[in-house]
């Protein structure tokens, strides 16, 4: 039998504390509107944000909700209409005492999504550009130029003009520019939706190799999710010019804290379903038992990634241990893929997008099939659209 102890719980020794890392980047109560015919229109609904030292943030979400506005005004091309941003300790923005510093005499360097180079200038003197500018002659006659040139895998290109590089290239040379001066904060504005597949990936690669050996302060935008978790040292997912979550990238993309998080995360397959107390879901005439545990009344939806729901025939019996069906369904159309082929299934008028390994059975337009689901593969959330844990015995 065990007793309650009434005792003081012991005490740890201290660990001497590790001083808290300071905030590079500190904004607060960033508000920006525009106008629009005779409207005003706002667009950042009073950002509050802290980025540290060495902190790779990337800036997520749908075209419009103001990734870009953001960025303009760390940088200093857009002037906020309230709030503040202090940029290693100094206030470059505050509207309440009307500070506003211009971008030149803020120490951040930004690469734009369609480069931006000087056609004139050939490459050496590109990237010498800000060091010129900013006066860092000991850089300059370091060997700065051809150093992040060699980084970035240009140094070949030195006396070449932008007009006679690749996309690729030029996107390489402008991000060496961008570096060349050691820049306190490094904004990068979809730097690379202007190049194609594979040579993103590559891009991708070299950046984050970048960022691991220079360690640069920098946001990132994009609405690239798969660009967002791999370079992110933390994602910061927006929506209507708020931050709907911000976390480590792992953690954002396996408990999404919102339906629109996860929806925007690649769990675009939705299901609502209303649950009694003993933990019975209804879901358009189907009844799903042990899915949800007792206790939990009410109105749900749950989300699914394409890689976690399965196919079964009609009337089958295979599938994977754990999951229940979902009867009634019909593939409408296949879209094959290198290694998966996304089946679009109807199940009672819902539209479902399934992928399935190539490795396995592909099925037909107009097949009858089941539709396999499985509460260790999937999010619950509640009217609000907020994560709701340990809604199953099976997560
Ligand atoms: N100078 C401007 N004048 C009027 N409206 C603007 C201006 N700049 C941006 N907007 C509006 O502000 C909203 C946010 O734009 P912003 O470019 O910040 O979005 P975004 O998230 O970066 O989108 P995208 O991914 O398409 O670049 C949009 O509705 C846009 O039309």
């Amino acid at each position: 039998m065990t007793t309650k102890s009434t005792a003081a719980p012991p005490t740890v020794a201290a660990e001497p504390e590790s001083p808290a890392p300071t905030a590079k980047v500190q904004v607060s109560k960033l508000t920006k509107s525009f106008r629009r015919r005779k409207e005003s229109v706002q667009v950042l609904h009073g950002i509050d944000l802290e980025i540290v030292d060495g902190e790779l943030l990337v800036l997520l979400g749908p075209s419009g909700c103001g990734k870009t506005t953001l960025l303009r005004c760390l940088v200093g091309l857009e002037r906020p209409d309230g709030g503040r941003v202090d940029l290693a300790g100094r206030t470059v923005v505050d509207a309440d005492t009307r500070t506003f510093v211009q971008p030149n005499r803020r120490d951040v360097a930004m690469v734009f999504q369609n480069y931006a180079l000087w056609p004139h200038m050939d490459v050496a003197r590109n990237v010498a550009y800000p060091l010129k500018s900013r006066g860092l002659k000991n850089l300059l006659s370091g060997g700065r130029v051809e150093e992040i040139l060699k980084l970035v895998q240009c140094d070949h290109l030195a006396d070449r003009y932008p007009p006679e590089l690749s996309g690729g290239q030029q996107q390489r040379v402008s991000l060496a520019r961008a570096l060349a001066s050691n820049p306190g904060l490094l904004l990068l504005d979809e730097p690379l939706s202007n190049l194609d597949a594979l040579l993103r990936i590559e891009l991708r690669a070299q950046l984050r190799s970048l960022h691991r050996q220079l360690g640069f302060t920098g946001v990132y935008v994009t609405h690239d999710q798969e660009e967002a978790l791999a370079l992110g040292t933390r994602v910061a997912v927006m929506r209507e010019g708020r931050f709907e979550q911000i976390g480590d990238p792992e953690e954002v993309y396996r408990r999404p804290a919102t339906a629109y998080v996860a929806d925007f995360l690649g769990a675009r397959n939705r299901l609502e379903v209303k649950v009694d107390d003993l933990g019975t879901a209804e879901v358009d005439g189907q009844t799903l038992r042990g899915f949800f545990r007792p206790g939990m009344p009410g109105t749900y939806t749950l989300l699914f990634r394409d890689q976690d729901l399965e196919l079964r025939g009609a009337g089958g019996n295979e599938g994977a241990a754990g999951r229940s069906w979902l009867t009634g369904g019909t593939v409408h159309e296949v879209l094959p893929g290198g290694n998966h082929n996304e089946h679009v299934v109807r199940v009672n008028g819902i539209r479902f997008w399934v992928g399935i390994p190539a490795s396995k059975e592909r099925y037909a337009p107009e097949t009858d099939v089941e539709l396999g689901i499985d509460p260790r593969h999937t999010l619950c959330y509640d009217a609000d659209g907020k994560l709701v844990e340990g809604w199953t015995h099976g997560a």
